[in-house]
């Protein structure tokens, strides 16, 4: 610290729950306290609501890190006498805005094999970097998931987002953080729906854990935590990227208003060359989102956001929906109906039919539903064409996911026997493994016992008792050779011999010295005490 300086003396970080208001401030501290003042960092967790009152903005946790800076030793500090510079963090990587040099003027404007030319280099590095906090509340290591660049990105309503995968600090695991940019939370209840989706649980649904809004980004910002699965990617990136631009089709009802002024409308054309999506995979994905929606409607929700490029595909044929939650905050201003919200999830489930049927986002809308309809009669059988016109008819009297379960059920009963011969088959690799596991734990006894140097200040304590038969065993199970002198490398007789070993057999075998002047017969069941008695007396002296 520079002698002679005033420095604003921080109050102590953690001494004010977000919901309580600033206490009284003397002028000046108020005044730097500013900047944050109209900005309400609400938090909330699903895990409990009590949580709702230990959130803080990250805003403060800059604050808090000038703390040591400072003498905080009881002494009464004039902090407020005297209009004190104030030193915040800055984010000084201005260089990272700077624009792009043209290529013309950068030393390597070619490309190699794994390097793209310095220009598009620099700007990856840039968008990999630019304005990722080292920390958000407790969450580290961020790293974008976006795939698409920055010219390509969609809007979610009004709104940017993005989404980063982060690791918790207070258990160690992975988490998908999508980050609404340049959203300003003004009703600390819009996060009452967060805490209702974190008691949704469903395989098809990805799990939300908790959100807060944040200034880490150098704006105000609302994240939301979701489970991560690695590896995901979007209904859009595996079927549709390659054959449309611009995809997204959200709601219309009238609650969405605001966020349909935001679509751009685009008119993808039909490809006329692509390759359909399986019916099978179809009618699984119809399950699977069928079942999610049930859910959520029992659950008095909505889902709000069934769209292509907001599907996850997390497996084999397996979907999840992601973003659950985020609308409800967003459109939390606006009343809602309940009933027509749970309409539109079914109208905007049957456009998804559309869509993955013919490849195309935008099959419903832009005048290409004529066209659509006729690629899913040629393609797909009457019950899915009959199914997604049901799903987007407009009143309907008889509209609702209970009736949806009626038409699709005995794909649900196809569904429901291919996951349990999935399970019969996980169960068997499982199985596999577990032998795996009992073998790898005795050949790390045999290298703990064999050609052990010295034990017990014995140097041939592994070659003699009990020891010197596991030696010819290991010799027995791994080093025969045939009649012309070659070695065997049987793995069936190994993997027979070990499994007899750890089961204990009364099985016998002769064991040969390697002199050939003498043999032993023991069973494995003596073989196996042998072991257990060896690594017991290793063991017993590590300890
Ligand atoms: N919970 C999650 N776990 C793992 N990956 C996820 C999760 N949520 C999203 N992703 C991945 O993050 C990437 C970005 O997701 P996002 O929904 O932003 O898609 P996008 O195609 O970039 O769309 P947008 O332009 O709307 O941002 C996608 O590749 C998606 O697979």
């Amino acid at each position: 610290m520079d002698k002679g300086c005033i420095y604003y003396h921080p109050p102590p970080p953690d001494s004010q729950p977000i919901m309580s208001s600033p206490s009284p401030s003397p002028p000046d501290y108020q005044s730097i306290q500013e900047p944050q003042a109209a900005y309400n960092p609400f938090g909330y967790s699903t895990e409990s609501t009590d949580q709702m009152n230990t959130f803080y903005d990250d805003s403060q946790s800059q604050y808090s890190s000038y703390a040591s800076d400072y003498d905080q030793g009881g002494v009464d500090i004039p902090f407020y006498s005297t209009p004190a510079p104030v030193y915040l963090r800055e984010p000084l990587n201005y260089h990272l805005y700077t624009p792009t040099l043209p290529s013309v003027f950068v030393t390597s404007s070619t490309d190699s094999h794994f390097v793209p030319p310095s220009s598009e280099l620099r700007q990856t590095l840039q968008s990999r970097s630019l304005n990722l906090p080292e920390e958000l509340q407790e969450y580290h290591t961020l790293a974008p998931l976006d795939t698409v660049n920055a010219s390509e990105r969609r809007k979610f309503g009004n709104w940017y987002s993005a989404v980063y995968m982060a690791i918790k600090s207070t258990d160690g695991r992975a988490y998908a953080l999508r980050r609404v940019e340049n959203f300003r939370l003004m009703h600390q209840s819009a996060f009452s729906a967060i805490e209702a989706w974190g008691h949704i649980q469903h395989p098809s649904i990805v799990r939300v854990h908790e959100a807060f809004t944040t200034r880490a980004f150098n704006d105000s910002s609302l994240v939301v935590v979701y489970a991560y699965h690695p590896d995901a990617q979007t209904l859009y990136d595996v079927y549709l990227k390659s054959t449309s631009s611009l995809p997204f089709q959200p709601s219309r009802s009238q609650s969405f208003q605001s966020l349909d002024q935001a679509v751009v409308t685009a008119q993808p054309i039909h490809q006329p060359q692509f390759t359909p999506i399986p019916e099978r995979t179809i009618w699984s994905y119809i399950v699977q989102i069928a079942s999610a929606i049930k859910k959520v409607h029992e659950a008095k929700l909505a889902v709000r956001m069934i769209d292509t490029t907001k599907i996850l595909v997390t497996g084999k044929n397996r979907i999840r929906i992601g973003s659950c939650g985020i609308v409800d905050v967003l459109m939390h201003d606006s009343h809602q109906d309940m009933h027509l919200l749970q309409l539109e999830d079914l109208t905007m489930f049957g456009r998804l039919i559309f869509a993955l049927c013919c490849n195309n986002a935008s099959a419903t809308t832009n005048g290409n539903f004529q066209k659509s309809l006729e690629v899913m009669s040629r393609l797909y059988s009457p019950e899915i064409k009959t199914l997604a016109l049901f799903l987007i008819s407009k009143n309907h009297p008889n509209k609702n996911i209970n009736a949806v379960y009626e038409m699709i059920g005995t794909k649900i009963f196809t569904e429901l026997d291919d996951a349990l011969i999935a399970t019969d088959k996980l169960e068997n690799e499982l199985l596999s493994e577990l032998e795996n596991a009992r073998l790898v734990r005795l050949l790390c006894k045999f290298g703990f016992i064999n050609e052990r140097p010295e034990f017990a200040r014995d140097p041939r304590w592994s070659e003699t008792g009990d020891r010197y038969i596991i030696k010819l065993f290991r010799d027995y199970v791994f080093h025969q050779s045939d009649e012309h002198g070659n070695p065997v490398t049987n793995l069936s007789h190994v993997l027979s011999c070990l499994s007899k070993l750890d089961a204990g057999t009364d099985e016998k075998v002769m064991l040969v010295a390697r002199d050939e002047q003498s043999c032993l017969v023991v069973s494995y069941k003596e073989i196996k005490a042998c072991i257990d008695a060896a690594f017991s007396d290793l063991s017993r002296a590590g300890r």
